[in-house]
């Protein structure tokens, strides 16, 4: 039988690749409070009209417009407030005091602002038109009972929580929050904080992807950092309870990149070997004997991130039961930049609107993946396609804007 061919797949097979099986996780009601970044598993639906009455839209009288002709005296009647409606009907000359969000008592179909009234004891006339703006919002006229106000699969950002607050739901049917385990490893890693020998260095990759986690709807678990040993590796896999499990590093083909060697002893069947992508050219994807799913990042910062964007991005928006789809921008290029090569280059880069309102992407001159300052300086990352011609100045090229604070 033809082996397929798992190594250097490009971009878009991997993703494929990657995504292929990956279904929704299941549902849980959380409190309204607790839902922000949570994905929707069922629409909201209004079950009552907003607003519910007909309200004034500004503090001042409610009358019957008929009333209105130049000079009328009327008589003031009562107040309706926020809160505190008017039980009476407004009858032929009667002016009701009203606030604005106060229910237009029946009868009444024009609000004069207090400005143009003037008031004596418990009489009041007006220095309006008979065609002065009504001020009145209609029921139903934010939504209307039955009206779908949230689809299933939208996530819950601060004016989407107002709505379902505005809808009186106190509880949502979300989506559960995928649990990601991410493992950093290397025998050069030292925890932040730590006494790193000389040949050490502090370990960078894994609270970045654990933010990126948490950024993007998942849940992140980041575990002690193994040694480059394939024995602690599959140790450290074995007892991980997660959705998708993360390695940082030990992905190339060095004598101490071990950890696919290491995961093998689990039973470790791989979808995807290497990708034509730079950086990140080792990243690879497979399924342990259990079912457990393994991604796996190379240990460079600027190819674990990038790579995060590209695969772990998409996989936790399957595993949450939305479009995987990455979305670029246009943005023109502010220098040339060389031909490409056989593998698709994704550029560090800053994005910024010129005074003419053009997008603009300046690309960083050193591009090297080890580069964690270059990676915090960045806000966006230029894609060029797999032997892309040379750019010039001026040229619209695809950018993906990573969210930044
Ligand atoms: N002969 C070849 N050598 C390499 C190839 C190749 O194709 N042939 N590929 C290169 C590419 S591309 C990459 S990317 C790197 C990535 O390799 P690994 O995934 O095996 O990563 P490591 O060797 O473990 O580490 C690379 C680099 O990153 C540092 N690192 C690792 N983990 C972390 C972490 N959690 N935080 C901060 N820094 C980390 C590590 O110290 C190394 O400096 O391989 C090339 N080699
Ligand atoms: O692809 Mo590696 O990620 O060049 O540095």
């Amino acid at each position: 039988m033809a082996q397929v061919p798992l190594k250097n797949l490009a971009v878009e097979e991997a993703r494929s690749r990657i995504l292929a099986g990956i279904s929704r996780l299941g549902a849980e009601t959380v409190a309204l409070e607790g839902a922000l970044g949570r994905v929707l598993a069922a629409p909201v639906t209004a079950d009552r009209d907003q607003p519910p009455f007909a309200a004034s839209a500004m503090d001042g009288w409610a009358i019957r417009r008929a009333d209105l002709t130049p000079g009328a005296h009327f008589r003031v009647a009562g107040e309706s407030a926020a809160g505190k409606a008017y039980g009476g009907i407004v009858a032929a000359g009667d002016a009701v005091r009203i606030f604005t969000g106060a229910p237009v008592p029946a009868g009444a179909d024009l609000v004069i602002i207090q400005e143009e009234a003037h008031r004596d004891g418990d009489t009041v006339r007006f220095d309006s038109e008979d065609d002065a703006k009504a001020h009145i919002r209609p029921v139903g006229g934010d939504f209307r009972a039955g009206d779908g106000l949230l689809d299933s699969g939208s996530r819950l950002d601060p004016w989407r929580l107002s709505l379902a607050a505005a809808a009186g739901r106190a509880k949502l049917e979300v989506v559960r929050r995928p649990q990601i385990a991410i493992l950093a490893t290397g025998d050069e890693l030292v925890q932040p904080g730590g006494d790193p020998g000389p040949d050490q260095i502090f370990e960078s990759g894994s609270i970045a992807l654990a933010a990126l986690v948490e950024t993007w709807g998942g849940s992140a678990q980041r575990l002690m950092p193994t040694a480059d040993s394939a024995q602690a590796i599959a140790a450290a896999v074995m007892d991980i309870e997660a959705d998708l499990i993360v390695t940082i590093g030990g992905a190339s083909v060095g004598d101490h990149d071990l950890v696919k060697p290491a995961l093998s002893q689990l039973g470790l069947s791989l979808a995807v070997e290497s990708v034509a992508v730079r950086p990140g050219k080792p990243t690879w994807f497979g399924t342990l004997a259990d079912g457990r799913r393994v991604l796996g990042l190379p240990g460079n910062p600027a190819s674990a991130l990038v790579c995060a964007e590209l695969f772990l991005r998409p996989l936790i928006s399957a595993l949450t039961g939305r479009d995987p789809a990455t979305t670029l921008i246009g943005a023109h290029l502010d220098q040339a930049l060389p031909a490409n090569g056989p593998r698709e280059h994704w550029m560090r880069a800053n994005l910024a609107i010129d005074p003419r309102g053009r997008a603009i992407v300046t690309v960083f001159p050193d591009q090297d993946s080890s580069l964690v300052s270059v990676f915090a300086r960045a806000d966006a990352l230029i894609r060029r396609p797999v032997h892309a011609a040379a750019a010039s100045a001026g040229d619209l090229v695809d950018v993906l804007p990573l969210a930044r604070a």
